[in-house]
């Protein structure tokens, strides 16, 4: 348990002068919750004792006894709210922190990454387990630190007054320290099994909303919804037995808490019949007793959290632990835009799918890589814009090797027009300005106009504040392309990494589409997975990809008059299947 204290007050370095100053309030909070209860119950052991011995009260008793407890509930009060103002915010402070700089890290992440994590496990660390560590940390940091703390001041007061009743309270709190080990080492065999439900069931929770649409399509509720309705099941079977195995210690340590507060009470009473202790002091000492152990007994729910946020603290140490691809890259100014593949191979883990490819394209020239379906045509884009790093040879951009650059410094250079537009849950002028977000109002503008989507935006009742559903689901296939070029116009990359649709759009929007590309590629290097035959045939080169390797490559009239896979393409591509055009 202190271990994991231990960790949680690593994980709040930068905070630690607020958070002992908090344990200090709660400390002064709780003993001042008690000290009226004590305040009276001496008052009460002296109006006794002066009753047996027939003396007079002293007349200022009642006053002094209402000022001191009026001062202690105010002092209560005080300490309470400082505890509230210096602590209990701090996990709030660092879980979000933590979530920016994960998904900074996340960012720089190759998306290799993404293919071999689950991505319902890093939901699930980013939100679920970050909110353990946000709403628990405190509590038990305060539970663990003030609750010995508290323990240790009525041992030591007991010590002094009355040392077997001292030594009693001793024997049960170790009987609880026992409990609490049984609590820990429950909770650390049980905390990753429930971690891993919990991941399970997020990643069945998206794949299962992702999925509704094909799901409804093809009125297969029944089979595709199981998987989401057995990981919840699981998690449900998983916590409940988890929750069985805590409840014998459970029950040990609150008996062993309750036994020591009985047990130094007896033993005092015992010493007061004998007259060793004064009534006064039994008094106090049993109204403390109960009101401090009382307090203690959080801790058992601080044993139980402790080795969650354990293992919640590995999760997320295992995170941050991710090799980045460019940690040791340099910020680079690229002076030329010239490209390079030298020899380059790569696989997806053991797969090998880009074999020993080899082409140079000039600057500012336009290039079209065409081939069948699964040749590699994306993937070769995707090593250009370090999503993955090459496993042999190098790509060069200016003469400079990618892997020697950060990825913002070789993706400020670089814009990407995909296929299938992701637009954020943001307002149009947001999702255009995230090509450059210090961009003024004119510009967002003039870029919407030239990517041909400003009139249907202003036609929109909110014109560029209007709402975009996530993933842009309350625009059309051609509305969303053009606020995506719109927003490549507005970064001015000098490379554009273009991949043509081949969804059929309406022959008004296609052609909207075309003139908002010719106006985002000029005086640009491009890449284009080009589909159709105009932008093949206007290429400055073109690139047949076959298998993962260059079949060939040369202009449309070069490739045409070559025996070849490209001559035999164009002529039959009407008809050849897995060919796009
Ligand atoms: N993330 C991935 N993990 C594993 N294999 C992948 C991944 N992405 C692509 N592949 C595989 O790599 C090969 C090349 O895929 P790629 O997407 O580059 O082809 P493409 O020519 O762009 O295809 P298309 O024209 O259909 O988009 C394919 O065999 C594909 O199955």
């Amino acid at each position: 348990m202190f271990r994991s204290m231990n960790r949680i007050l690593r994980w709040t370095k930068g905070y630690h002068r607020r958070l002992y100053l908090g344990s200090l309030c709660s400390f002064l909070a709780t003993w001042a919750a008690a000290g009226p209860v004590m305040l009276a119950a001496w008052a009460l052991g002296l109006v006794i004792e002066s009753a047996q011995e027939g003396t007079a009260l002293d007349a200022r008793l009642p006053w002094l006894c209402l000022g001191g407890i009026i001062l202690l509930i105010v002092l209560r009060f005080v300490c309470a709210y400082w505890k509230n103002r210096l602590q209990e915010s701090i996990g709030t402070e660092r879980a979000a922190q933590q979530r920016l700089e994960l998904g900074d890290l996340l960012k720089r992440v190759s998306l290799g990454y993404f293919s071999k994590n689950n991505l319902g496990d890093i939901l699930a660390a980013l939100t679920t387990e970050l909110s353990t560590l946000e709403l628990q940390s405190m509590k038990m940091v305060d539970a663990v630190i003030n609750g010995y703390l508290q323990v240790l001041v009525i041992v030591l007061c007991m010590a002094f007054f009355c040392p077997e009743a001292a030594l009693v309270a001793v024997v049960g709190v170790l009987l609880s320290a026992f409990a609490l080990r049984g609590i820990g080492r429950q909770s650390a065999r049980t905390a990753p099994v429930g971690h891993r439900a919990q991941e399970a069931l997020s990643g069945a929770a998206i794949e299962y909303i992702h999925g509704l649409s094909v799901v409804k399509s093809f009125g297969q509720e029944g089979v595709s919804s199981q998987r989401f309705f057995e990981a919840c099941r699981a998690n449900k079977d998983i916590r409940i037995k988890n929750e069985f195995g805590f409840v014998p210690w459970n029950c040990l340590h609150l008996f062993s808490l309750k036994a020591a507060a009985v047990g130094l009470v007896l033993t005092a009473g015992w010493q007061t019949m004998n007259g060793t202790l004064e009534l006064p002091v039994l008094l106090m000492a049993a109204m403390f007793s109960f009101t401090i152990f009382g307090s203690v007994e959080s801790i058992n729910d601080a044993a139980h959290i402790l080795s969650v946020t354990d293992s919640v603290l590995d999760r997320l140490e295992e995170l941050e632990g991710t090799e980045l691809p460019d940690q040791d890259g340099k910020d680079v100014s690229l002076e030329r835009y010239d490209i390079c593949f030298d020899h380059v191979s790569f696989g997806y883990g053991t797969r090998e799918v880009i074999h020993d490819v080899s082409f140079q394209l000039p600057q500012n020239s336009a290039t079209a890589i065409v081939g069948p379906s699964g040749s590699g045509k994306s993937t070769l884009c995707a090593l250009l814009a370090r999503f993955y790093d090459v496993d042999q040879g190098r790509i060069t951009v200016g003469g400079y090797d990618i892997r020697k650059m950060t990825c913002d410094s070789l993706l400020r250079n670089i814009a990407m027009v995909f296929q299938n537009v992701y637009l954020f849950h943001d307002t149009i002028r947001n999702n255009i300005r995230f090509g450059r977000p210090d961009a003024a109002e004119e510009d967002v503008i003039a870029a919407a106009k030239t990517a041909r989507c400003h009139d249907f935006i202003m036609a929109l009742p909110q014109g560029y504040d209007t709402m975009v559903g996530e993933g842009g689901s309350n625009l059309s296939g051609g509305e969303k392309q053009r606020i995506s070029i719109a927003r490549c116009l507005l970064k001015d990359a000098p490379i554009i990494i273009l991949d043509e649709a081949t969804a059929s759009v309406d022959p008004e929007n296609e052609h909207e589409i075309q003139e908002a590309l010719s106006a985002l590629v000029r005086g640009k290097t491009i890449i284009t997975i080009a589909h159709r035959l105009a932008t093949i045939q206007n290429a400055d080169r073109i690139l047949v990809v076959e298998d993962g390797r260059i079949a060939q490559h040369g202009t449309h009239q070069e490739l045409m008059s070559q025996e070849g896979t490209y001559r035999n393409f164009i002529e039959i591509r009407q008809r050849a299947e897995g060919w796009r055009i």
